[in-house]
């Protein structure tokens, strides 16, 4: 006997009900492959970081082929600080030296990287946690980023150190692990064909990979509800033309900008839709796919 109280909603018809209605989205998404970016601000709660692992169990239990993209920005704000070690931001990227490389490494491809192994494995499922290293899966290059001084408009070349961008990834990795039972869980760290270790922005690296293997979705797990208008209200559903316009008129600010410039990139590179929604609400995956609503906002061409 179940100990939960007998609501409408929890009668045994009605759960087989809410299960089967599932049907015609687990059809659409069958044989599919979905990249999922789970952001350092979507983790840290137990029961959230359980209710997301069952999320990707389940996906791979009804034949989609999920991958994980995992960031991890708070996480290593906190190491840094407990080493000592300062940091900044320069236009929504961490300036990385060669120390802050080695704990960036240390806290995405290490710690990060096998709790959410840990969290998959303990649902049932096999997830594999792999980083742009492995398998030489990606290639960076040094990032060259211009900033804009907003006092005297003047554009200056910043060095961001071991910042770096993808630019090669070669699918044939992550088609070899994905075919199987494995789920590929994946950080942001990558090798340069000059020897250095580079730290990628997680959304980045996700559009990447989401581009590299022809994702019918990319998902973007962050900290608010999806794209938010003027008065905070979520746009369920934009074009890449509205995107640009919100952009252009400052609805869109802050780090929501590089996220959905991410998206866009995605889309043009092939990924069919590309949402962006809150990984604070338990099951978001689950929610966005499977069911008819679905969340957040979905960006397509
Ligand atoms: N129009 C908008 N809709 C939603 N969020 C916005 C918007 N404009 C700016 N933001 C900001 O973007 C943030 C999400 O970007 P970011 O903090 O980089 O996410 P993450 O750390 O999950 O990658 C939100 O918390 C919000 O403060
Ligand atoms: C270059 C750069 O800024 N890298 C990011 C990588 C982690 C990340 O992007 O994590 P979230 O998705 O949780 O923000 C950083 O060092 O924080």
């Amino acid at each position: 006997m179940s100990d939960k109280p007998d609501t409408a909603s929890n009668k045994p018809a009605n759960r087989a009900k809410t299960i089967s209605e599932a049907l015609p989205y687990m059809q659409r998404y069958d044989g599919q492959t979905v990249v999922v970016k789970y952001g350092g601000h979507a983790m840290g709660e137990e029961d959230l970081s359980q209710a997301f692992a069952r999320d990707i169990v389940l996906l791979k239990q009804s034949g989609v082929k999920p991958i994980v993209v995992h960031g991890g920005g708070p996480q290593i704000k906190s190491m840094l600080e407990r080493l000592g070690i300062k940091s900044e931001f320069k236009g929504g990227l961490r300036v990385t030296d060669a120390h802050t490389v080695e704990v960036v490494e240390m806290v995405l491809a290490g710690s990060i990287n096998k709790s959410i192994v840990r969290d998959i494995n303990a649902e049932g499922g096999r997830a594999i946690g792999l980083c742009g290293k492995d398998g030489n899966m990606v290639t960076a290059e040094k990032l060259t980023r211009t900033i804009r001084d907003p006092d005297s408009a003047i554009e200056e070349v910043v060095d961001l150190g071991f910042v770096g961008e993808p630019k090669k990834v070669d699918r044939s990795v992550i088609d070899m692990v994905a075919r199987d039972a494995l789920i590929p869980v994946i950080a942001p760290v990558a090798p340069g064909a000059d020897g250095h270790t580079y730290n990628i922005n997680a959304d980045t690296f996700a559009g990447a990979i989401a581009g590299a293997v022809d994702a019918m979705r990319l998902l973007f797990l962050t900290d608010v509800p999806g794209v938010l208008d003027k008065e905070g209200r979520l746009i369920k559903a934009l074009t890449i033309k509205q995107a640009h316009a919100l952009i252009a008129d400052g609805t869109i600010s802050g780090g929501m900008i590089p996220k959905v410039e991410t998206c866009i990139e995605a889309l043009n590179k092939g990924v069919q839709g590309v949402v962006i929604l809150d990984g604070k609400v338990p099951h978001a995956v689950l929610l966005e796919l499977f069911t008819e609503g679905g969340a957040g906002t979905l960006i397509t061409h």
